[in-house]
Parts: structure tokens; C-alpha cells; sequence
């Protein structure tokens, strides 16, 4: 699914308007439909509605729904802002078509006091939409304020007024608690920092052109079932375990040893078809009785990494997980990034060990996936100010290295080193839990070991990843969620994208 400007948001609406053909006002009827859709079976007519309308198109789609929700006899109260904006055609329309009912209208047209918007038991923001192109003032600004300072649920209409769809916000904006995008959703709501003002989100369907959305330009793109799925490589009759690679996970260090198991039941659970651990002496008997499935390599070392002879014979490395950062290991990883030129996955510790010693950034080698959460991520690249940046900071990244880099967290980011920007969608709050990460690395480094080319393995097992943590909590819920039960239903996982 891609994700567009607000600029391209416009030229497509317009798009649609002279080649469905359709006229303006009936597009905006479509998108009050479904949003009324979406409300209704969520909100019954026993709820009292209030309605913040601005006099744009965002404001004429308030008008248009206060009109359909009183069809459905539902109390409606509509408010209109009446600030610098003029008013819109299809604003004015909406308007006219609300004369002959019982909606009650109040107009605002200067600073109101902030308990105007009290006695609705819902509240919908409809003031600013796509249209808004700098920090909302006067009096736009004060019933912002006064929206968010209702009890009441509040539900945006399009996006939160305020909300900048495609740059940083500065100023005053809705904090809805959910909000019901037309099409497509819009790039701010997957950054952390929207969370506040968009709340939940859905996306309705309001038919705009989709042929004219896949020519349309552009660099971002939510992941779906469906495009994962095609990316999962089928097995046919004659394959052996020679098909799907031999991974090396290096992995674990005396008291961490839990990352190592994690990570290699992962890889297995993959699909991968020899899985051999690096482990330190003390891991040995850990790791055997564990994850009977996996070889071992073992290490001079009793407690942690300090070298390997050889890494030649994998497919694919993974390395992190556990792993410590004594100045033995970092040797051991520097001389594997000399020497190991298939696609590796860096993830937990080794981030780090880069992050201190930034001359090794230059010999990761090209195809490699890394796997940081903000933290790590903040130790390579530095602090950002705005999500945006972030993201901008991560395409140089994945850029400078000629792999791709995931950026873990919800909407987890996925960028290769042409600056495209997979978003995943899978996931939940219950995978904020140690071990998680541990198992991401497994399910890559078990993918990449299997062909799958980098920002394939990164799209499915990012995908797949999330998918786990979903069906675990339906199963246990968030709160119990931990790492090992991702493991328990990556099969299931797994059969859904089969
Ligand atoms: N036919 C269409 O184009 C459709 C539009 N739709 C709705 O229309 C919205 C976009 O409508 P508009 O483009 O009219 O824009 P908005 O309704 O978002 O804003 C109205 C106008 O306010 C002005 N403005 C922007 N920032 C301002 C600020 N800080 N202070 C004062 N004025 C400011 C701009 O001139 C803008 O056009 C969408 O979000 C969606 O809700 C939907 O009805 C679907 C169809
Ligand atoms: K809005």
C-alpha cells in the first residue's frame, strides 16, 4: 500500500473527480458514507454527536455526516469555525442540504471558552483535513485547545486537525483517539511522536482511482499480507536441507545465554536447513540440551566470543544476540566483517560495538540487514529532532552500508539502500519484552540463509515477526506475552502466509 503526500492526495481526488468521472460533491458524499459506515458500527444512535466543522472540504464532509447521522437519528450538534478560510463549494453545499433539518448550528467565529464543546458524548473533529499547510492560530487554535480539553471520546475526521500529513507538526493539533482516513493512510500517522493525535487509526475506502495511485511517485509503502506473501518462497518434492542454507548464529555470552536459544529456535522454526551456534564453553551444554536441533561451534573462550576459524561454509550469519562487547569480541567481529562476505544479519550487541568503534561500519558488507531498536539505532546515527528526520537518517544509513536497515518499534521500518520505506503493520505492545529482538535476528538469519534475497527476508521476517506477537496475544494477551511464545506460533504464522 503506498503512502502519499498531501500534494498527491489533492492531485488524486482531482484525478478521480474528471476520470471516474464523479462530481466533487458526490466523492465527498462517498467518503461521508463511509466514514458514517465505520462510526455506526462502533457508536449507536443512543450516543450524542457533536460535529467541529473548519469551512474547507474537511469542514463540508462534517456537514455531510451530521446529515447522515441524523438519518440514522442520532443527536447531532454541529459547530462551525468560522476563522480566515473561505468557504468551500462543496462546504457550501453541505450546508444548504442541512436547511431543512433538526441539526442544531452553532457558528464560531471568535476564541470561545472551552466548555462550547461539553455535552456530547462524541466528538468529531472535522476542521482541518489534507488542506492544512501551517501551524492552525486564533482561533482555530483555541478550539484545537478546547477540543482536547472535552471528556468525551474524540474521532478525527481525515486526520487530525493540526496534523501535518508529510512534514513535522509545531503546532496546536487534535488529539483524537482514533481517526478514520480516507484511502490511504497518511505517512505522519506511523512515527511515534502522531501517536498522541491520531490515536487508532483505520483507513476507509472511498474509491479513489487505484490505477493513478500505482503511477503516482513515491518512497513509502505499508506492507500487506498479500505482497508478503508472494515474497515466501514455496518448497517443492525434491528438496533436502541442502536447499535452504546452513546459517551460523553467533550468539550468547555467560549469563545471556537465554539470546542464543532464542534467536537458534527461531532461525530453525524459520525453515532454515542446518543451523550451527557459536557459543562459548559455558553455552555448550545450554545450547545442546535446549535446541537439540542446532551443531555447535564452540569457542576458546569460557564466558563469551573471542574468535571463529572459519565462517566460509554459512549461507548466512546472524550476530548480536547476547554477545557482550569485551574488546576480544569486538576483535572477533571486526575479522568476521574482513572475512565473511554473505549476507549477515547485526543485531543488539554488535549495533553497539559498531556504534563504539565506527571504523568497522565501513566493512559490514554489502546485503547485510540491521536490526536496531531507537536506542541502538541513536548510539550509530546520532539524536534526531522529528520522526522525519529519523527516517531521513536511516535511509543514509542503509545507503552508506548497501543493505537495509529495520528499525524495530511499532510500524517497525524497513529501508533499503535505494531509500524506499516498508512500514510493517504486524506487531502489538506485547512484544516489548526481552528476547524479542533476539528472536527477529533467529527468523532473519534464518531466512537469508534459506536465498531469500536481503529486503525480501527483511519484508517476510519483519512480517512474519509481528504476525507471531499478534497471534500470541490474542491467545495469552499482551500483558503475559514473552519471547519464547513468538517461537510457539511462528508455524501458524507461517501456514497464514503459505
Ligand atoms: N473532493 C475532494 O477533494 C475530497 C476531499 N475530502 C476532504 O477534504 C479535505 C481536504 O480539504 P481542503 O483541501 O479543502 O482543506 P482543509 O479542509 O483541510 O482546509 C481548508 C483550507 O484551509 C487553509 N489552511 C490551511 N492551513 C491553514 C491554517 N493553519 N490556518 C488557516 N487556514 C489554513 C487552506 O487554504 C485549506 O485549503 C480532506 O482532508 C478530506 O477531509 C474528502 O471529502 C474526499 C474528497
Ligand atoms: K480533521
Amino acid at each position: 500500500m503506498k503512502i502519499i503526500t498531501a500534494q498527491q492526495t489533492k492531485a488524486l481526488d482531482a484525478h478521480t473527480i474528471a476520470h471516474e468521472p464523479i462530481a466533487s460533491i458526490d466523492l465527498m458524499e462517498r467518503a461521508c458514507r463511509a466514514f458514517v459506515t465505520w462510526f455506526t458500527q462502533r457508536f449507536d444512535n443512543s450516543h450524542t454527536v457533536g460535529i467541529v466543522c473548519g469551512t474547507g472540504n474537511n469542514g463540508g464532509d462534517g456537514l455531510g455526516i451530521a446529515r447522515l447521522l441524523q438519518g440514522w437519528n442520532y443527536a447531532v450538534t454541529v459547530w462551525i469555525v468560522r476563522g480566515s478560510v473561505a468557504e468551500s463549494n462543496d462546504f457550501k453545499t453541505n450546508l444548504e442540504r442541512l436547511k431543512n433539518t433538526r441539526i442544531k448550528i452553532l457558528e464560531i467565529t471568535e476564541a470561545p471558552e472551552c466548555s462550547v464543546f461539553a455535552g456530547s458524548d462524541v466528538l468529531l473533529d472535522a476542521v482541518f483535513g489534507s488542506g492544512l499547510s501551517r501551524p492552525p492560530e486564533g482561533v482555530y487554535e483555541r478550539v484545537i485547545t478546547c477540543i482536547n480539553a472535552t471528556a468525551t471520546r474524540r474521532i478525527a475526521v481525515d486526520i487530525p486537525s493540526g496534523l501535518m500529513a508529510d512534514q513535522p507538526t509545531t503546532g496546536a493539533c487534535v488529539e483524537a483517539h482514533a481517526t478514520v482516513t480516507f484511502q490511504l493512510p497518511k505517512l505522519s500517522f506511523l512515527f511515534p511522536s502522531s501517536h498522541r493525535f491520531v490515536g487508532d487509526w483505520a483507513v476507509v475506502d472511498i474509491g479513489l482511482n487505484k490505477n493513478f495511485i500505482r503511477e503516482l511517485p513515491g518512497d513509502h509503502f505499508l506492507l500487506q499480507q498479500k505482497d508478503v506473501r508472494k515474497q515466501v518462497k514455496k518448497r517443492s518434492t525434491f528438496d533436502h536441507k541442502g536447499t535452504y542454507g546452513h546459517a551460523l548464529l553467533v550468539a550468547g555470552a555467560r549469563g545471556k545465554m537465554g539470546a542464543a536459544v532464542l534467536s537458534s529456535r527461531a532461525a530453525l522454526r524459520s525453515g532454515v536447513g542446518l543451523l550451527t551456534v557459536h557459543v562459548p564453553q559455558t553455552g555448550v551444554d545450554i545450547l545442546q540440551t535446549a535446541v537439540p536441533e542446532a551443531m555447535l561451534s564452540i569457542d576458546a573462550h569460557s564466558d563469551f566470543y573471542t574468535a571463529l576459524e572459519t565462517a566460509d561454509r554459512f549461507t548466512a550469519v546472524g550476530i548480536g544476540p547476547g554477545l557482550g562487547k569485551s574488546p576480544e569480541t569486538v576483535k572477533a567481529l571486526k575479522k568476521l566483517l574482513e572475512n565473511f562476505q554473505h549476507p549477515m544479519v547485526l543485531d543488539a550487541d554488535s549495533l553497539n560495538i559498531l556504534a563504539e568503534n565506527r571504523e568497522l561500519l565501513h566493512l559490514v558488507p554489502p546485503g547485510c540487514i540491521l536490526t536496531p531498536h531507537p536506542k541502538e539505532f541513536e548510539r550509530i546515527v546520532g539524536s534526531w529532532q522529528t520522526d522525519f528526520e529519523r527516517l531521513q537518517k536511516q535511509k543514509q544509513l542503509a545507503a552508506q552500508l548497501n543493505g537495509v536497515v529495520v528499525l524495530k518499534g511499532a510500524y517497525s521500518s524497513i529501508v533499503g539502500p535505494d531509500g524506499k520505506v516498508y512500514f510493517n503493520p504486524t506487531g502489538n505492545p506485547g512484544m516489548a519484552t526481552g528476547g524479542s529482538g533476539d528472536v527477529l535476528t533467529g527468523i532473519l538469519t534464518g531466512l537469508l540463509a534459506q536465498g531469500y534475497a536481503t529486503l525480501a527476508a527483511a519484508q517476510v521476517g519483519v512480517y512474519l515477526h509481528g504476525l507471531t506477537g499478534d497471534l500470541a496475544a490474542g491467545e495469552k494477551g499482551m500483558n503475559s506475552l514473552i519471547a519464547s511464545d513468538l517461537i510457539d506460533f511462528l508455524p501458524e504464522a507461517y501456514r497464514r502466509l503459505g
